[in-house]
C-alpha cells in the first residue's frame, strides 16, 4: 500500500472542530480524517491551532485562538496553568472533567478490551477539588544568585515558579517556599541538569494530612550540602509539623528524582499518616496515595467488593507500604502481600506490628514471580486485590491468580488501558466484571482511578 501523506506539516495553521478529550487531557479534532490533539481545546469546540509535530498517525497542536467555546470552558485559577505540566484540565468545568474521565474509561473498555457491555458508573469526585496532594516534588534550578523552583512545562524541562499551588496542600506549598528561601540566603548552588553541576537537585516534601507530620527530602548532586548546618536550623524554625529533614543522594544523570542513599539531617526518618482506623509509617522511598481524602474512598469501594466476612484468605498484590492489605487485614483470616521494592516491603511489615496485626505477611519480589510460587504452595484466596502501576498486571501474573481459583479478583488501576486489557485477558480465562466504579484521584489532570470486581463466570462454575 502507498505511504499516505499526512495532510498537515509543522506550522501550518489550521482550524479544527474539538470532538473529544484524549486521556491526557487534550482535545481531539480531526482535519480529513487525520487525528490531532490540541492541550487546552475542549470538546465542542472549534478552534485555530499552529501544527507543532507531525507523526505518522498523528499531530499536535498549539492552540491560538478559541473561535466558538465550548459552555464548559471556565477560567482556569492557577495563574500557571497554561505553562506548567502539572494540571491539564482546570479550564473545564469539574463535573464535565468527571464525565470526560467516565468516557475515557468506557472507551478504554470497548475499543482496547471489546468489552461494549461493561457499566462504567459516574465517577466519584470531590465537593472541593482544590488542595488535596499530599505530596509535592519540586526541581530546582536557575543559578546561585537566582534559584528557581518549580514544576516543569509540559514536556519539557523548564522550569515554571509558583508560590502557590492550587492542587497541594498548603502545607507543601509554604515548606517549598521556605526551602527555596533558605537556599538562596545560604548560596547553596541550585543543579544544572546540562552541566550536571551544582548541588540541589529537587526538594519533595510529604505531609501526613492526619498527624501533622511534614518530612522535606533535599535532593542533592552527591553527599557535599553547604551551609548543611544553617539550613537545618533555618528549617527547623521555619516548619511547622517538620518531624523528618532528610537527605537524599542521586549522583546520576537521570530523570529519576530520588537516588538510592538517604541521610537523615534532622528528625526521624519517617512520618506517619493514617488512612481509616490504620497507621502508617511513610520513608522518602514508599509509594502512599497522594490524594488522603480519595483515597478513604478509593479503598471503602475495595471493601465493598472483597465481601469480607473474617473467614477469608486475602491476598494484596502490588502492595506498597501493605495499606490496602491492612485496611482489610481486621475482616480476613489471613493476608499475603507481595511487592517489589524491599524497603517498601519493610515498611509493610513495620506497619502491621504498629498495629498490631499478626496475621498479615509480605513478601518482597515481582508479583509475576512470586504468585506463580505461591500457586505451587497451595495458596488458595478466597479473594486476591491488585493495584499495579500503570502498565497493568503481567500475563504470569493473571494465569497464577486465576489458578489459585478465588472468588472475587478486585483490581485498582490508575490506568484504563491495561485494566481494559487485563479485563479481556481474565475474561478469556473464566472471570468477568460487570462494572467499573471510576474514583478521582487527581482532581484538574487528565488521570483516573478505577475499581471492579471480577467473578468466575456462573455457568461455567467451578474452573
Ligand atoms: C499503584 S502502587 C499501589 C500501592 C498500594 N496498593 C497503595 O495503594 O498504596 C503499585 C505498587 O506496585 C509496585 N510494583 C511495581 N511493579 C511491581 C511488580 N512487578 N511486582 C510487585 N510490585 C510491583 C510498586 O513499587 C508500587 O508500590
Amino acid at each position: 500500500m502507498p505511504k499516505l501523506k499526512p495532510p498537515v506539516e509543522p506550522g501550518e495553521r489550521i482550524q479544527v472542530e474539538i470532538t473529544g478529550q484524549s486521556h491526557t487531557g487534550d482535545g481531539v479534532g480531526k482535519v480529513e480524517g487525520f487525528t490531532v490533539f490540541i492541550p487546552l481545546a475542549i470538546a465542542g469546540e472549534r478552534v485555530e491551532a499552529r501544527v507543532t509535530r507531525v507523526k505518522k498517525t498523528y499531530a499536535h497542536a498549539r492552540l491560538e485562538k478559541v473561535l466558538k467555546a465550548s459552555p464548559n470552558r471556565v477560567d482556569a485559577p492557577c495563574p500557571v496553568f497554561e505553562r506548567c505540566g502539572g494540571c491539564q484540565v482546570q479550564h473545564i468545568a469539574y463535573p464535565v472533567q468527571l464525565e470526560a474521565k467516565r468516557k475515557q474509561v468506557a472507551d478504554a473498555f470497548a475499543r482496547i478490551g471489546g468489552l461494549e457491555n461493561v457499566e462504567v458508573l459516574p465517577v466519584l469526585g470531590m465537593k472541593e477539588p482544590w488542595n488535596y496532594r499530599n505530596k509535592a516534588q519540586v526541581p530546582f534550578g536557575g543559578s546561585r544568585g537566582r534559584v528557581r523552583a518549580g514544576f516543569y512545562a509540559a514536556g519539557s524541562h523548564q522550569i515554571v515558579e509558583f508560590e502557590h499551588c492550587m492542587v497541594q496542600q498548603p502545607e507543601n506549598d509554604r515548606a517549598i517556599q521556605r526551602v527555596k528561601e533558605r537556599v538562596k540566603e545560604l548560596g547553596i548552588p541550585p543543579y544544572d541538569e546540562r552541566k550536571h553541576r551544582g548541588v540541589l537537585r529537587h526538594v519533595m516534601v510529604r505531609t501526613g494530612v492526619h498527624t501533622g507530620d511534614v518530612m522535606v527530602v533535599l535532593v542533592t548532586n552527591g553527599p557535599k550540602l553547604p551551609g548543611r548546618q544553617r539550613l537545618v536550623e533555618g528549617l527547623r524554625e521555619d516548619i511547622p509539623g517538620l518531624v523528618s529533614l532528610v537527605q537524599n543522594i542521586q549522583p546520576k544523570r537521570t530523570n529519576v528524582v530520588l537516588g538510592p542513599e538517604n541521610r537523615i539531617l534532622w528528625g526521624e526518618p519517617v512520618i506517619h499518616d493514617t488512612i481509616g482506623p490504620v497507621r502508617f509509617v511513610i520513608s522518602p522511598h514508599s509509594f502512599f496515595q497522594v490524594n488522603p481524602a480519595q483515597t478513604e474512598i478509593l479503598y471503602e469501594q475495595v471493601k465493598k467488593h472483597a465481601e469480607l466476612s473474617g473467614r477469608e484468605t486475602v491476598i494484596d498484590a502490588y502492595c506498597g507500604i501493605g495499606t490496602i492489605a491492612l485496611c482489610l487485614a481486621e475482616d480476613a483470616a489471613r493476608v499475603f502481600g507481595v511487592e517489589s521494592i524491599p524497603q517498601a516491603v519493610e515498611d509493610a511489615r513495620h506497619n502491621a506490628a504498629l498495629n498490631g496485626i499478626d496475621h498479615a505477611s509480605f513478601e518482597a519480589g515481582t508479583a509475576e514471580e512470586v504468585m506463580p510460587r505461591w500457586a505451587e504452595e497451595g495458596i488458595r484466596p478466597d479473594v486476591i486485590v491488585v493495584d499495579p502501576p500503570r502498565k497493568g498486571c503481567a500475563p504470569e501474573f493473571l494465569d497464577a491468580a486465576v489458578k489459585m481459583n478465588p472468588d472475587r479478583l478486585v483490581y485498582v488501576s490508575c490506568n484504563p488501558a491495561t485494566l481494559a486489557r487485563d479485563a479481556a485477558y481474565l475474561k478469556e480465562r473464566g472471570y468477568v466484571n460487570h462494572e467499573v466504579q471510576p474514583v478521582d484521584m487527581f482532581p484538574q489532570t487528565g488521570h483516573v482511578e478505577c475499581v471492579t470486581v471480577f467473578r468466575k463466570r456462573k455457568e461455567e462454575g467451578r474452573l
